[in-house]
């Protein structure tokens, strides 16, 4: 269906609104479509086609005969083209923050943040395609010598999530790509706009058959994406079951720890940038914020002073700082999490309100939100949240306070703030999580590993150690000699 977009393209023959199969745009065999909202108004303003499991071998079947010319391709060959991809989406920017910003709700300069955040992937593993190495090594029986190859795993699946479909698309594509695996990527149903701009310029970055296939399925259908093919089993459970390796990458719940003896502007700017990027929307976000006893209320009222001047509106309007939830179960559950706080005895130091208790029409808003007085018992300290409300805790030592950030099932990312040498080591080795920011807020970059421990994922993506490894099998080939040592 022909739609007007409420935004105008430089190059309006970017985006197409048809999934991408075997280099091709084409709908779904059942002629179904999804509506795709402006979070920023509630409207409907463009539709994709609605994929079933009808639709899915062919997918499957494309990209398996694209990864057996691409498992052959040489490593800067593969190298060039995400240089190539790197460089059109870099041309691209101002339509593709365009589009991310009408999908997902995020300001403006947000979507032109997460496009660097993103292109960071692309560059990144660029340079990473033409450093798979193997190893050869010379075992005690004699007359031997054993080599380790490394080879592409096969076709690789990506689910993506809506908060940077961007940067985490990139984040998954990069590595593949970089190993030399196709990837079948079905982005989240509330933003798979942007995933179809990026499949557009990988098929003009040269990646034959644009590398994989690029598909769209509503939120009823999404689920077949899980079981429905042999060849592409995705939860964990299924992944099990095939033997299929997989890398999760799961929610947050991550404490905000500050010491007495920080530097505050410090942590505040930090906490400022984390916390309200993208109204809470990232899972690494800051959910429980606890500070010691003798430096609360000065902490907190420099937080809330400084939280005032966030101005929400449109993602479009450039005066925006804070844009809508993209969804509105989002709002609900924000809503949920302060009833529940000031039921248990929290306070309200700011916000509260959602858009239309702001008498904003239409749109997912929510006012940032802070809760002080909160205890380990109420929902915002127990989960993650996802939205822009921050709950404040009170904490007197440091036993204490690492006990309190460690109670949780997650373990995704934790920050501390202090200055002391001694502290930051024990906190390093003492915090259960899989990143630790020391007197830093955000600290996510393609060069850096990225994932969590306990139930926020396993596996890790981005940086050197184990990303491409992610997409790898090893052969051991071992050979006899003659006449050697
Ligand atoms: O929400 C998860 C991803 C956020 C990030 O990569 O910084």
């Amino acid at each position: 269906m022909t739609r007007e977009f409420p935004f105008q393209l430089k190059a309006p023959d970017l985006l197409k609104t048809e999934a991408f199969v075997n280099g091709a745009w084409v709908p779904a065999s059942s002629g179904k479509r999804f509506d795709v909202e402006d979070p920023g108004t509630g409207e409907t303003f463009a539709s994709c086609p609605d994929f079933d499991e009808s639709d899915i071998d062919a997918v499957v079947r494309s990209s398996q005969e694209a990864f057996q010319h691409f498992r052959k391709e040489n490593p800067r060959s593969r190298a060039e083209k995400l240089l190539a991809w790197d460089h059109l989406i870099r041309q691209n920017r101002d339509d593709l923050a365009l589009v991310l910003t009408y999908e997902a709700g995020k300001p403006l300069a947000e979507a032109y943040a997460e496009i660097e955040y993103a292109l960071g992937f692309t560059w990144w593993f660029a340079g990473e395609a033409e450093r798979v190495r193997g190893n050869l090594s010379t075992p005690a029986a004699p007359n031997r010598r054993v080599l380790v190859v490394k080879q592409p795993i096969g076709v690789a699946a990506a689910l993506v999530p809506w908060n940077f479909p961007i940067a985490m698309i990139l984040r998954k594509v990069g590595a593949a790509f970089a190993a030399g695996c196709t990837m079948i990527a079905k982005p989240s149903p509330e933003t798979p706009l942007t995933c179809l701009v990026l499949a557009n310029l990988a098929l003009q970055a040269g990646f034959a058959q644009g590398g994989g296939g690029f598909v769209q399925a509503s939120p009823r259908q999404e689920s077949v994406f899980y079981w429905v093919n042999p060849n592409w089993e995705l939860d964990c459970e299924h992944c099990a079951e095939g033997l299929k390796k997989v890398t999760l990458e799961l929610g947050g719940n991550c404490p905000f720890i500050i010491f007495d003896d920080c530097n505050q502007d410090q942590a505040l700017e930090a906490l400022l940038t984390l916390k309200w990027r993208h109204a809470g929307q990232a899972c690494i976000t800051a959910n429980r914020v606890y500070i010691q006893e003798g430096i609360y209320e000065e902490f907190l009222t420099k937080l809330v002073e400084r939280t005032k001047t966030i101005k929400l509106g449109h993602g479009a309007d450039p005066e925006t700082k804070m844009g809508p939830l993209t969804t509105p179960r989002a709002v609900i559950k924000a809503q949920a999490h302060i009833k529940d706080a000031v039921g248990g005895g929290a306070r309200v130091a700011f916000g509260g309100r959602t858009g239309s208790d702001m008498g904003l029409s239409g749109g997912y808003y929510h006012e940032p939100t802070i809760l002080c007085d909160v205890d380990q018992s109420m929902l915002i300290s127990r989960e993650e949240t996802f939205a822009p409300v921050l709950g404040l805790l009170r904490f007197s030592t440091e036993d204490q306070v690492v006990e309190w950030a460690n109670n949780t099932s997650m373990g995704l990312a934790s920050y501390c703030f202090t200055k002391s040498v001694d502290r930051t080591w024990r906190m390093m080795e003492n915090l259960e999580a899989g990143m630790i920011g020391m007197n830093t807020g955000n600290s996510s970059a393609a060069e850096s590993p990225f994932g969590g421990m306990k139930q926020s994922g396993y596996g890790k993506e981005s940086g050197k150690e184990v990303a491409v490894e992610e997409y790898l099998v090893s052969k051991t080939v071992t050979m006899t000699l003659e006449d050697h040592y």
